[in-house]
């Protein structure tokens, strides 16, 4: 058996919480992904853990509980400043949907706890002396760097279909490989996948697409015809094929989703529409939009300082990221160089405003919207000097 002998802090932190609940008579482990990253040598951002106990009991043991999903077993424990998932030992049965089941069966061992996980390298568990319960040589396989189903791929598959995402999206964080038979299930049952909601699917595409593999996950999501089950996907596998020969991996969300647009060849109308069958942020979507128009601007041509100071900053940086990863040249420099050194860099640093321009004679309406956006161009664009006096002066001559 193998046993870990320092452990990080965030494991140390938690000690106390299985402690308590061992003490009580339980059995409680840290389960699941951290004990996957801890193996792995990769950061642990939060632990989970598995216990005997029925949720009334684990909330009888603490203070401060909250009842986060307590019909699948799930209480979060608050202690010592930190919140702490903790799920009692449990069988998934009746998943007549293919998603969530309909409802847990509580079982009283580890083992069966560990048999309904989803992936061999998530099936491991860690006691509080840092001893490691290993069922389905899940250490074989990290070492390895496989993803394999534990026990029949099918089945777990059938139980949630979202794990078939996950097995690709752990190909991508974690640089392993498909195991042949997981991989040949996701083959068989990839049309699973329309059962599972759209956001679940778009939070493993985004980790998919942001880890350090996303190339060749990219290329298994697409041989496996999961890429055939997500929304807008379906029959463009030609055009997704680029993407796994990028010169880059994507490590921006907002370039994720503009590179696949790009490759999409998407026309702009239906960028909106796109980003919401996806199911994507209001906030998300203005910004990819914002990259895509200036993508297209410097893809025509060198754009203009007015042009540049319309895009903005965080836009041209993130434009020059995704020109940079599809390997399309643009002088991204020159570009950024001359945004630095524009006179505004925003509207409010416009000396003057609507007041300014009622208060010199004009009335409120479309004429002062115009006549403020030209003052703007001009400043942007160093004919006009940015101050009341020079404004002023540019007014008078106007009437
Ligand atoms: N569809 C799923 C989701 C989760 N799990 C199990 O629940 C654990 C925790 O799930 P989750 O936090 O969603 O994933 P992690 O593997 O911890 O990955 P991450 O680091 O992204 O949180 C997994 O390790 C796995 O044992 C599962 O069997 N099937
Ligand atoms: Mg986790």
């Amino acid at each position: 058996m193998i046993k870990v002998d320092k452990l990080p802090e965030v494991f140390i932190k938690a000690m106390p919480v299985l402690q308590i609940l061992e003490d009580a008579g339980f059995e409680a482990y840290f389960v699941g992904g951290s004990v996957r990253d801890l193996l792995l040598d990769r950061h642990v951002h939060d632990v989970d853990i598995t216990t005997s106990a029925y949720p009334e009991e684990v909330k009888e043991l603490f203070e401060k509980s909250i009842d986060t999903g307590i019909k699948h077993g799930t209480v979060t424990v608050l202690y010592g400043g930190e919140s702490y998932e903790i799920t009692t030992f449990r069988t998934e049965s009746g998943y007549q949907d293919f998603r969530r089941p309909d409802h847990v069966t509580f079982v009283q061992n580890l083992d069966e706890d560990l048999k309904r996980r989803d992936f061999t390298i998530n099936a491991l568990a860690m006691d509080l002396h840092g001893q490691i319960v290993d069922l389905f040589n899940g250490i074989e396989d990290l070492k390895n760097h496989i993803i394999r189903a534990v026990g029949d791929p099918e089945k777990r598959f059938h139980e949630d279909a979202l794990r078939m995402m996950r097995a690709v999206r752990f190909t991508s964080q974690l640089k392993f490989n498909l195991e042949e038979k997981t991989g040949q299930a996701i083959k068989d049952n990839h049309e699973l996948l329309k059962k599972i909601s759209v956001e679940r699917i778009r939070d493993e595409f985004v980790k998919m697409g942001l880890g350090p593999h996303s190339r060749q996950a990219f290329q298994i999501f697409l041989d496996t015809q999961l890429s055939e089950d997500v929304p807008d996907f379906a029959g463009k596998k030609e055009l997704l094929q680029i993407y796994p020969r990028l010169q880059f991996s994507p490590t921006l969300e907002t370039s994720l989703w503009s590179l696949i647009i790009i490759l999409l060849k998407l026309p702009n109308e239906e960028i909106s529409r796109f980003m919401r069958d996806w199911k994507n942020s209001n906030a998300m979507t203005e910004q990819v939009g914002r990259i895509i128009k200036f993508f297209d601007l410097i893809s025509d041509y060198t754009p203009n300082d007015y042009e540049l100071f319309q895009a903005g900053e965080r836009t041209i940086i993130n434009t020059i990221d995704v020109a940079h990863i599809l390997g399309q040249p643009v002088a991204s420099e020159a570009l950024v160089d001359r945004y630095m050194a524009l006179p505004i860099k925003k509207p409010a640093e416009l000396a003057i405003d609507g007041r300014f321009l009622i208060k010199h004679g004009m009335r409120p309406g479309a004429q002062l919207g115009h006549t403020l956006n030209q003052i703007r161009e001009l400043v942007v664009s160093s004919r006009l000097e940015n101050s009341p006096d020079a404004i002023e002066k540019y007014l008078e001559n106007l009437d």
